[in-house]
């Protein structure tokens, strides 16, 4: 657990960057704090490893004052990842990974193995190691940064807009690995974004900083979404907040209907859905025999935001369900989805 008390950060030149800031962040949860640019979130996040120290207040963590471990000791425990991944130029990405095994007095055999270990973990193929980090995509460093801070399994993480230098297609893999991930290492990560999408996509609670260094909410996304604080949160938050808030509504209730299923296009004066030998969707046959792409996917259990995006964005209107392997397992209209939508806001 990470604990802030009334953390206030003013720099020699006056600037006030954090302003009694008071918060808890639960074990094994992701946090991120969120906020336009310059409003404190980079300098709160590294007054956690004390790469900063507070001016007043305490900053704790499993309820030890950071001001009474040395930092060493302190970051020993604390894994750190930067936008741009941070990793050594001149080594080979395994020895990047293996760097904080082989400072802990690990051998060298040892400390390749387990780099090659956590190279696996985050998704990147063993060969890859051998290649220094100019010769990997963005996305790639962004992995190899996340393995090099997991390298001495630090129960807390921070990363500091670590998936901001890469596109947006890149940057939503890495948001789903992050969420894999910590589905298996349960670890108490602190995440910093300007991105309220991504912050509500991976936070379990969200941290809203405003300009001068306040925390204007502190909440799930959900209630983030669905009460925000005051106009600087509702307008931080955006004006697609209520349908975004359909990514937390649950989905029972949405019935999954069926449709005349192909797998080679012929006009048949109905709508018909193409799939192919293993029941993948494919496209749309039109009554008339015209083929059109499919539209989004949506995936059975997940949330209803989901499956009203499958149904407008279907040409046959019919939004496309789908197992978790991504095979046909039904349809879904609009009109359904949003009856289950009203009839969960009416309680
Ligand atoms: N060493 C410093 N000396 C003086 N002012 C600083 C220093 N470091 C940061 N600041 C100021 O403190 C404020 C908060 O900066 P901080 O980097 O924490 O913001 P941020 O929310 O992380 O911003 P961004 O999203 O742009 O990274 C800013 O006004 C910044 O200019």
């Amino acid at each position: 657990m990470i604990e802030f008390r009334d953390v206030t950060k003013r720099f020699d030149d006056g600037t006030i960057a954090v302003n009694g800031l008071s918060l808890v962040v639960e074990a094994g949860t992701i946090t991120v704090f969120v906020g336009p640019s310059g409003c404190g979130k980079t300098t709160s996040l590294r007054m956690v490893n004390r790469m900063i120290d507070p001016t007043s207040g305490t900053v704790l963590v499993d309820g030890r004052d950071v001001l009474s471990v040395d930092p060493p000791t302190l970051r020993r425990g604390i894994g750190y990842v930067i936008q741009q991944a941070g990793l050594f130029p001149h080594r080979t990405v395994l020895d990047n990974v293996a760097t904080v095994p082989l400072l802990s007095g690990w051998s060298k055999a040892k400390a390749r193995s387990r780099a090659a270990e956590l190279l696996e973990l985050v998704g990147l193929p063993a060969e890859l190691g051998k290649r220094y980090p100019v010769q990997l995509s963005g996305g790639q460093q962004q992995r190899v940064g996340v393995a090099r801070a997991l390298a001495a399994d630090p129960p807390v993480l921070l990363m500091d807009e670590p998936f901001s230098a890469v596109d947006p297609v890149v940057r939503e893999g890495l948001q789903d690995e992050l969420l894999r991930l910590q589905a298996e290492l349960d670890k108490t990560i602190v995440f910093v974004t300007h991105d309220i999408d991504e912050a509500v996509r991976i936070g379990e609670k969200v941290a809203v900083f405003r300009e001068g260094g306040i925390l204007a909410q502190y909440a799930p996304p959900a209630e983030l979404l669905a009460s925000p604080a005051d106009d600087f949160v509702a307008s931080f938050v955006g004006k697609d907040r209520g349908y975004r808030s359909l990514s937390f509504v649950d989905p029972s209730g949405v019935e999954i209907g069926t449709v005349k299923t192909v797998s080679e296009p012929a006009a048949a004066g109905e709508w018909q859905l193409v799939v192919d030998a293993d029941g993948h969707p494919q496209g749309w046959v039109a009554p008339d025999g015209t083929v059109l792409p499919g539209g989004s996917l949506y995936v059975v259990g997940t949330p209803i935001r989901g499956a009203l995006d499958a149904a407008l964005s279907s040409p046959s209107g019919l939004g496309v369900a789908v197992d978790e392997h991504g095979r046909y397992a039904g349809v879904v209209t609009a009109r359904q989805v949003l009856d289950v939508i009203e009839s969960h806001r009416r309680g």
